[in-house]
């Protein structure tokens, strides 16, 4: 059989499978509008078959059966709907690309080869046996993924099941139309990769189903893990590989998990907008998203704000001159630290046998409940229980005490003058309460009645008792709202004084040592103390002390879990702390967690290095429960740019470029601000001509960027974007980006504003001028106007063209 032949074949089996698929359509599309107009109507006439007579219990009982068989029809109807209505979606959304991939498989034993065509969703023929078309995240599927013609297996529910694979075949289908096909021997072959990835980029990430990588499958179909990392090189599909993670794992649990109970954290909310349309391209629902920062801000009660991630990177990267500069660099790292983490577990001992701290209770400018007589009272519960057990009790014990005062405060001055100044609502509010305490009132009230003016002494009893009861009524109700924002308070432990706690952990190095069983301090331990209790003093939280000030809230009041959650993916993980782990998993203690991270990425300081075989995250599970992938092929950029940028770091060189070929990094030196303006804005207008539209200037720091927006801004840079930490939407076009916000995004071309060792010199700008470079698809440009980076001298010559 010729190619020819075959191409005819296949294309023929296109159009009717396409007929099949617009029949199912046809067939579907009445029922699915007929159901949503029946269920429409149920709920319409929900109400009019129910009536409700509640004369006797019967029609009570009649009434209720009605109403539940009604809303049973109705959440049939709706089920029923729902997966119509799936069906139809999954049909229209193969209708212009059925299916991306074909192989024929004969499986051992049998003498029939099969023909199975890969596609984003099943399709059978009307005879319900035969797939037309299976689903990429079945089983046998995997093959596809897997395995190059030759012997192939694959595992299923019920046994792993050997056989050959005869042939693998690769389509461009658009529109309904076969564009292209290609026989592979490779496991995906190159062919439609080099096409998928010679793209530009877009402002919102692709599914990759079509071309994933044996190793990204892996990651894919790993189901065994409690803790699945994820190390690979910039560009090498990590996120990508994740979501279509988060599709399988729909797919194959689809009984039991459901979308909203995988949460991903991902850097920034640019980032959720650029990662969101994966997900339903593949017909699946999105998982839940936040960033760590969301996290923070919404358990850190509201009397202390912490500083975000990117506050603290612009200080990190900018304050060089201030005098604390290098103090405050200790404290990030070691505050990120497993030391730190073991430090506050041993204050948390220290703290369950003395010096603890508490807020005492006032009310109208008295203490109440003295701050030492409740630390007495937590100091004499069983020091066998866990800090929060006590302070559990100790609640429970400050609750009992206000009822007691509150009972004591009835009688107190100040009520007898509250209730001077009552408005008549307030009386009449009182009558009416009085009038629903049925025995009292009642009573008193058909004893008036009854005599009805003719006994003076009963009425003016039955009065004088009303009123006294009144009275009574009404003080018991003023205290008791009085003592409403007091029982509010200590519900959510209030009346521990947390900042205090966290506080005294940084008074001194002799302090510290006690309290921490000997912990040693790092250098700068002084300083280190002024700067966060100057924090703490403007109810302000570095970034690096929200988590530990989270951790030890919680080891007092309790820790908060969530046990619906199945699945948490964190992307960048390279930036979160080995604190910050033991945080998510403490909250989410029924999940698997996905951590995907690059090292060489990793521009935070408390950053976390993966794969280290000393990594926290390997500690968090164990080793046992731990799988590492390493990921070293990196598909986004062209092979000059990888292999530009691999050589900027340590150990980069196990990083595989994909053989995607263009032109050269460009070095280009000016003499001055002016002229680089000028010649960025002449190199955009190019690239522009070009058909480059996604161009990003990337800059070192806010501030940077700042300035080169306005310098390109008053060159005339129309329809330039500034991009922010607040900017939530990712639009694609031409931006003025920072390094730490272009984490995760891609760029047709980037142009790397200053690369001159004034920006990027120290041994930590190097991750931060790497990150910058390997946003780029297609083009890298590098200016500056004095001298180069030494990252950049240090590159052999013959990796980039230099400007003249
Ligand atoms: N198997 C694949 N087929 C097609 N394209 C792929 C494949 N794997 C990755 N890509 C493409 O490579 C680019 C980089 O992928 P992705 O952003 O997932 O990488 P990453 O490892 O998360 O990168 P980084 O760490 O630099 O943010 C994307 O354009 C993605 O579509």
């Amino acid at each position: 059989m010729d190619k020819t032949n075959d191409w005819k074949l296949e294309e023929e089996r296109l159009v009717q499978v396409r007929n099949k698929l617009q029949a199912r359509l046809d067939e579907l599309e009445p029922k699915v509008a007929g159901l949503h107009e029946q269920a429409a109507e149920i709920r319409k006439r929900f109400w009019e078959e129910v009536t409700i007579n509640t004369g006797s219990y019967t029609d009570f009982e009649d009434a209720f059966y009605t109403i539940n068989q009604q809303s049973r029809v109705l959440a049939e109807r709706e089920r029923g709907h729902k997966l119509l209505t799936q069906q139809w979606k999954n049909t229209k959304r193969l209708l212009p690309t059925p299916y991306f991939g074909r192989f024929d498989y004969k499986e051992k034993g049998m003498t029939l080869t099969e023909q199975i065509y890969i596609g984003v969703s099943s399709f059978m023929d009307e005879d319900g046996l035969n797939f037309l078309i299976y689903d990429w995240r079945t089983p046998i599927a995997s093959l596809y993924y897997d395995h190059s013609p030759g012997p192939a297996s694959y595992d299923t529910p019920s046994g792993r099941i050997d056989g050959k694979m005869e042939l693998k075949r690769q389509f461009q289908i658009q529109h309904g139309q076969l564009h292209s096909m290609f026989d592979s021997t490779e496991t995906i072959g190159d062919e439609l990769l080099q096409q998928v990835l010679a793209k530009g980029a877009d402002s919102q990430m692709k599914s990759i189903v079509a071309t994933i990588q044996k190793e990204q499958n892996a990651i894919i179909r790993d189901d065994r893990s409690r803790m699945l990392i994820v190390q690979g090189a910039a560009g090498s599909g990590k996120t990508s590989a994740v979501l279509q993670r988060v599709a399988y794992l729909l797919y194959k649990h689809r009984q039991t998990v459901k979308a909203d109970q995988i949460v991903l954290f991902s850097p920034n909310p640019m980032f959720t907008s650029y990662i969101s349309t994966v997900l339903p391209e593949l017909g699946e629902e999105n998982m839940q998203q936040t960033t760590f920062q969301e996290y923070l801000n919404y358990w850190l009660d509201s009397s202390i704000r912490p500083e975000d991630a990117f506050d603290q990177i612009e200080y990190v990267l900018t304050a060089q001159n201030d005098p604390g500069y290098e103090a405050r660099l200790e404290a990030i790292k070691y505050k990120a630290s497993e030391t730190f983490l073991e430090v506050l577990q041993n204050y948390g001992k220290w703290l369950g046998r003395e010096g603890m701290r508490f807020n005492g209770i006032q009310f109208r400018g008295r203490e109440f409940i003295t701050a030492d007589r409740i630390k007495t009272q937590f100091y004499s519960l069983d020091q066998n229980l866990t800090l929060s057990n006590r302070i559990l009790l100790l609640q429970e014990w400050l609750l009992r005490e206000l009822v007691s005062l509150e009972r004591l405060e009835r009688e107190a001055d100040w009520v007898q003058e509250e209730l001077n100044y009552l408005d008549t609502d307030e009386y009449v509010e009182a009558f009416r309460m009085l009038h629903k305490e049925k025995p009292v009132f009642d009573v008193a009230e058909k004893y008036a009645a009854r005599d009805n003016g003719n006994n003076k002494a009963v009425q003016d009893e039955g009065a004088f008792n009303f009123a006294v009861r009144e009275e009574e009524l009404l003080r018991q109700k003023l205290v008791k709202d009085m003592f409403k924002p007091l029982r509010k308070s200590v519900r959510k432990f209030q009346f521990v004084d947390v900042k205090g706690i966290y506080e005294q952990l940084f008074v001194d190095e002799a302090a510290y040592r006690e309290q921490t069983n000997g912990a040693i301090p790092p250098q700068h331990w002084p300083e280190i103390c002024k700067q966060t209790n100057a924090m703490i003093l403007q109810n302000k939280l570095f970034h690096e002390d929200a988590t530990p000030y989270l951790y030890v809230k919680e080891m007092i009041e309790g820790v908060r879990t969530n046990t619906e959650i199945r699945y948490v993916f964190v992307d960048e993980g390279q930036d979160y702390s080995a604190f910050q782990y033991e945080y998510l998993k403490k909250l989410f203690p029924r999940a698997r967690m996905t951590v995907l991270g690059d090292f060489g990425q990793a521009i935070f300081m408390q950053a976390t290095d993966l794969a280290a075989s000393n990594s926290p995250l390997v500690h968090l599970y164990g080793e046992g429960e731990t799988t590492l992938i390493r990921l070293v092929r990196s598909y986004r950029s062209t092979r000059e740019i990888v292999e530009f940028t691999k050589c900027m770091l340590p150990g980069g060189g196990e990083i595989r470029p994909f053989e995607r070929g263009d032109q050269k990094p460009l070095l280009t030196k000016l003499k001055d601000d002016k002229l680089r303006g000028a010649q960025i804005f002449a190199d955009i207008a190019a690239l522009k001509a070009e058909g480059f539209d996604s161009i990003a200037v990337i800059t070192k720091t806010a501030a940077e960027s700042r300035d080169a927006y306005e310098r390109l801004q008053s060159q005339g840079g129309e329809g330039l974007q500034l991009i922010t930490k607040d900017t939530q939407i990712f639009e694609k076009g031409i931006m003025v980006i920072p390094v730490y916000l272009a984490k995760g995004v891609e760029f047709d071309a980037v142009l790397v504003y200053d690369a001159s060792p004034v920006a990027y010199s120290q041994e930590y700008d190097r991750k931060l001028l790497y990150t910058a470079c390997t946003r780029a698809m297609h083009r890298l440009h590098l200016y500056t106007v004095s001298d180069w980076s030494p990252f950049v001298q240090a590159l052999p010559a013959n990796l980039y063209d230099i400007k003249s």
